[in-house]
């Protein structure tokens, strides 16, 4: 798992960890673990030539002393103070000392071997200033190190205000933080190294699942297994209209684990036909039998809003995707409020948009806007909907509406085709009939999903939906 905390909690860490240790220990761990990372990106380092680019913070400070060690070690280091006057003095002072030179020639940014971008860290307010700006428009071929996050990126919730650096790698100190994992920010970020300083943190606010940890939170079947203990996940989805969004969130249905799919909807034919294991009615919800969990709405077109009032009159709980959510947000969050199970939202950034206005009033924000804040999103739409809420996007996240948010990266721009939204629904709800809790299915759900665009990706592109649902593996 990576664990990402916010900043007000790393300085929190800090001071306790400070109190206890002689001064400028912390900056000497974060920039030996720097520049050893520095020393692996460059073929040799003797004679290689460093620019490091220094704020007046300690993040500068880092990135001077990082420099000192690559100087010491034969390498050329020219430095450019974004404000001279206010450097940081020591880590200067080592730097001139071990043989590096300041520089004013923005043309070095092309020239060097390794750019360390030292200008602004997690103490970070607001765009990029004037002096900095300029960095974030050149172009060069070797590496580009981030000093615990690219400069102009929100370390707290990897929003951009205006122009960023961006890193190839970032080399973060104590623990990740949201907005390297977070796109905008995380695209910015390039490849994560966390350096251990000692930092000891509360349990963390965002976290990414990793490749072992949804191994261990699949549902497998175990020897006594039979398929209504393994879930039955009811699906009503699809219209005359849209029948093949039935079919699609009826395929990652049944990749997702549980041990039966049912169908209820006006698509039963085409979904038999596709799918003979599966269970049809072509009734709603209501008359379709018993279910561990509903997915409610893709494709739905006009039934959708009886499909909905019915699956959330349940007392399972129920994804909601797609029209539903285009009826929920017409509704807004009273609809919910009597429902004794959890409820799952999957909006794209456009229906977050309108979830928002069902919910606070007024004009939906454009869908950019809420895309550009994933992270405040999602937490808004969990905290109003008492919800957990799966943001899709190009870094999908998942918030609680106990508070935590789980983001996934496993994507690929490949997967924005028409109807891989639905496969992502159906394989969500079967891991919440599998059993598994709302953070968790929806967080394993966009971890598979992803994996199986790339995998299918891999093989051919473009993809299609079909394709997506059928690479899911576990
Ligand atoms: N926490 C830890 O455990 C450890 C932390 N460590 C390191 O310390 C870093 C945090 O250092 P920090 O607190 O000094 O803040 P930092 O990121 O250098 O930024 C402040 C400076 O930037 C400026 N500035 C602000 N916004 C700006 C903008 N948009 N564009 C341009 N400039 C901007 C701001 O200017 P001012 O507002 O004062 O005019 C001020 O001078 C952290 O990221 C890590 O690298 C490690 O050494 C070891 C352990
Ligand atoms: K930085």
């Amino acid at each position: 798992m990576r664990h990402a905390h916010a900043v007000e909690q790393v300085r929190a860490a800090e001071a306790a960890l400070m109190a206890r240790l002689p001064e400028g220990t912390l900056m000497q761990r974060a920039a030996a673990g720097l520049a050893a990372v520095c020393v692996r990106l460059l073929p040799r380092v003797y004679g290689s030539r460093v620019l490091v680019l220094a704020g007046s913070g300690d993040n500068g400070g880092d990135a001077l002393y990082a420099g000192a060690r690559l100087a010491r070690r034969g390498a050329s280091v020219r430095v450019v103070l974004l404000t001279p006057e206010r450097a940081h003095a020591d880590g200067l002072a080592e730097l001139l000392a071990a043989g590096g030179r300041v520089t004013a020639d923005p043309a070095e940014f092309e020239r060097a071997d390794l750019v360390l971008d030292g200008i602004v860290g997690i103490g970070g307010r607001g765009g990029l200033r004037p002096a900095a700006a300029p960095y974030a428009g050149m172009r060069r071929s070797g590496p580009v190190v981030a000093v615990d996050v690219p400069s102009g990126v929100d370390a707290d919730t990897g929003e951009v205000d205006g122009v960023a650096l961006r890193a190839d790698v970032t080399v973060c100190f104590g623990t990740y933080k949201p907005g390297l994992l977070i796109d905008p920010g995380a695209s910015y970020a390039g490849v994560l190294h966390l350096v251990g300083i000692g930092l000891e943190l509360p349990p963390a606010p965002v976290t990414a699942l990793q490749e072992q940890d949804v191994a261990g939170l699949l549902p497998r079947p175990a020897a006594e297994s039979d398929k209504y203990r393994r879930g039955v996940v009811g699906v009503a989805a699809g219209s005359a209209r849209y029948p093949g969004a039935a079919v699609l969130a009826v395929a990652g249905a049944l990749r997702g684990g549980a041990g039966a799919v049912r169908y209820a909807g006006t698509a039963a034919e085409e979904v038999v036909r596709r799918f003979p294991e599966v269970l049809v009615t072509e009734g709603t919800p209501g008359g379709a039998g018993r279910v561990q969990a509903w997915v409610v709405g893709p494709g739905g077109g006009e039934g959708a809003g009886a499909a909905l009032a019915e699956a959330l009159a349940s007392d399972v709980p129920v994804l909601v995707d797609a029209d539903g959510l285009t009826e929920l947000a017409r509704l807004g969050p009273d609809a919910l409020r009597d429902r004794t199970a959890p409820t799952v939202l999957t909006p794209h950034a456009g229906e977050a948009a309108r979830l928002l206005a069902g919910a606070l009033g007024g004009p939906p924000p454009p869908a950019d806007a809420a895309a550009a804040a994933r992270l405040a999103t999602a937490r808004r739409l969990a905290a109003a909907y008492r919800a957990t809420v799966l943001l899709k996007g190009s870094t999908t996240v998942v918030a609680d509406p106990g508070g935590g948010v789980r983001v996934n990266a496993t994507g690929t721009p490949w997967l924005a085709t028409a109807g891989s939204g639905d496969v992502l629904s159906g394989l969500t709800g079967s891991l919440l009939a599998a059993g598994l809790a709302p953070l968790d299915a929806a967080s394993v759900g966009a971890y598979l999903h992803g994996m199986a665009g790339r995998d299918a990706a891999e093989r051919r592109t473009p993809i299609t939906a079909m394709e997506v649902a059928e690479h899911v593996r576990f």
